[in-house]
């Protein structure tokens, strides 16, 4: 079966905020995306209330970061508390090396709003809501999903059958597609239940996150924009959850918060467990599940909504790349590959914070002592605020290239390049392939003090620093770069940009020159051992090389991604 005879290219079950940015991420590059929700509306309370860097700029690819950051409040501060409201930990990371404040506050309703009204820029993505997904069927050339339609009342209309060429599953941590796919789910839910109330008119006015280590009862105090105030409260073992209806009862958790519990406009109340689990693959034959559906981790860094956001990056541009047919389908194999180690770490980080969160009263006296003595060692202390403790992706596996041996499919984290090695640092420094390209602000003919990005684009990069690459690459190579769509980017001191435009004007190939005004570019290129760069469409480092060596380094890309 051909794609254009199919109902739709990629159907996406759930309208949360991975299944609907994972729709405009192919609706944006071309291709046809249809959402199925079973609900009959989106979700109307907030859920998640952090938004990563890395997330931005995959807003930013969905050209949807301006109708969203209006709902956002930037720079983000979460602080620890213990039970007399001493400050344990800080975590307020000043870098912008992406492009923005690593961590901003945002009111998630409002944004899963504009995700959904983005859709409507494109004549090949749909939203049905009212939608509920009974069958998948993988015949394995098309997949075939049958649907109740469900009207508001829950009563069961009628059912349809879609086909598509790819199903993702973005349904949450129930995920109906999962179980189908008949993977497991493994991990631990602890049994710690918790209540979470939002209200409006935030009635204190202070802002950032409190996560309160009372060793008599953790809680949660967060203020968001739009004026929203979150708090959480844990339930102790002998109060059953039952007990949160009882207004009384909730007024006394919050009456030790603010001055007034009972004038407060609350918008949602609702108790939740917290889970550590992971599917054991993300893919099985043209089905494969994001965010929560494939993994679900506690709250207390704020990153169940930017996992999904980093798995619907991961998978958006290569389910492009398969059906726009400059890819095999063994690229999509990557996607377990690159994301599930990731998703891993962060379970693991956020469960031992949970930890911390609810030790009791011996284990939280120790544990503030032990606070006290790490943040008078200013390294320990930067650790928490630079928020260093948290995972960032790093693709050893999948669309990366050795830097040294310009293996395809691995790297190693570190640089050992023999005689090579005077041009780093230090021995064993770190290799920058797999990992998140910097965003600096620079210049070109067109446009000054820009986002890289804006520049360069969200899809394949080819640049290296202060020389033209088309001078390292052969005729063959320019014709798979122009194939691919292939931005090739010379990153040039602004001192010399000017020059280097009128140098290249006769290349065999367009280059864009971009001018590095703050230097970070040249700083980057200084410690990493490397001229030349590949980056993939989602930002991150395929292959980092010498000039000499960027045919070769394209060519174990070309592998690595089963690249046409
Ligand atoms: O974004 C963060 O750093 C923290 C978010 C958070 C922490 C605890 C409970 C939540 O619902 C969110």
């Amino acid at each position: 079966m051909t794609t254009t005879s199919l109902d739709t290219d990629v159907l996406v079950i759930g309208a949360g905020p991975v299944g609907l940015i994972t729709a405009n991420l192919i609706g944006i590059r071309g291709h046809r995306a249809t959402v199925l929700e079973a609900r009959t509306g989106l979700i109307d309370y907030p859920r998640g209330v952090g938004l990563d860097d890395e997330s931005i700029r995959t807003l930013v690819a969905a050209d949807l970061w301006h109708a969203v950051e209006q709902f956002t409040v930037p720079n983000h501060v979460s602080r620890m508390v213990n039970g007399e409201g001493q400050v344990l930990a800080t975590n307020d990371p000043q870098t912008t090396e992406f492009g923005f404040p690593r961590k901003h506050g945002f009111n998630q309703p409002v944004i899963d709003a504009e995700l959904a009204r983005g859709l409507d820029r494109f004549e090949g993505t749909e939203l049905r809501f009212g939608h509920r997904v009974v069958g998948i069927e993988d015949n394995g050339d098309h997949v075939e999903v049958t649907a109740e339609r469900v009207d508001e009342t829950g009563t069961v209309t009628g059912t349809v059958t879609l086909t598509a060429r790819y199903v993702v599953g973005c349904e949450g941590g129930s995920s109906f597609t999962r179980k189908q796919m008949g993977v497991e789910f493994e991990g631990k839910s602890p049994s710690t239940r918790w209540v979470v109330v939002d209200v409006e008119d935030d009635p204190l006015g202070t802002p950032n996150v409190y996560l309160g280590a009372d060793p008599k009862r953790p809680y949660v105090s967060i203020g968001l924009p739009q004026g929203v105030r979150r708090w959480e409260f844990m339930l102790h073992d002998d109060e059953p959850t039952e007990l949160v209806d009882d207004r009384e009862f909730m007024n006394g958790l919050l009456s030790g918060m603010v001055p007034d519990p009972a004038s407060l406009s609350i918008i949602n109340q609702r108790t939740f467990t917290h889970h550590g689990r992971i599917a054991s693959t993300f893919r099985k034959g043209n089905v494969f599940i994001a965010g929560d559906a494939a993994h679900l981790m506690p709250v207390w860094l704020g990153q169940g909504w930017n996992s999904g956001m980093r798995d619907a990056t991961n998978l958006a541009w290569k389910l492009t790349a398969v059906l726009s047919g400059q890819a095999e389908d063994a690229l999509l194999d990557t996607y377990t590959t690159e994301r599930h180690k990731h998703a891993s770490d962060m379970i693991d980080v956020n469960m031992a914070a949970g930890t911390v969160m609810k030790m009791k009263p011996f284990g939280g006296w120790v544990r503030d002592r032990l606070a006290s003595a790490l943040n008078l060692v200013p390294t320990w202390k930067s650790y928490f605020t630079e928020l260093r403790f948290k995972p960032m992706p790093r693709y050893a596996a999948g669309v990366v290239v050795d830097q040294v041996t310009l293996t395809p499919g691995r790297a190693e984290a570190t640089f050992k390049g023999g005689r090579l090695q005077p041009y780093v640092d230090s021995p064993g420094e770190l290799s920058p392939v797999g990992l998140q390209f910097i965003q600096p602000r620079v210049n070109t003919a067109d446009t000054t003090d820009a986002l890289l990005d804006d520049v360069t684009g969200h899809w394949w990069v080819l640049a290296t620093w202060g020389t033209n690459p088309t001078t390292y690459l052969t005729a063959d190579d320019l014709a798979f770069c122009a194939r691919h769509g292939i931005t090739l980017v010379s990153f040039i001191p602004e001192t010399q940009r000017e020059w280097a435009e009128k140098k290249y004007a006769g290349s065999p190939a367009p280059v864009t020159v971009v001018g590095d005004t703050s230097g970070a570019l040249k700083r980057w290129f200084d410690v990493r051992a490397c001229g030349a760069i590949i980056l993939r469409p989602d930002h991150f480092v395929a292959a980092a090389t010498f000039n000499q060596q960027v045919s070769a380094a394209l060519a174990a890309v070309r592998k690595a991604g089963a690249l046409r």
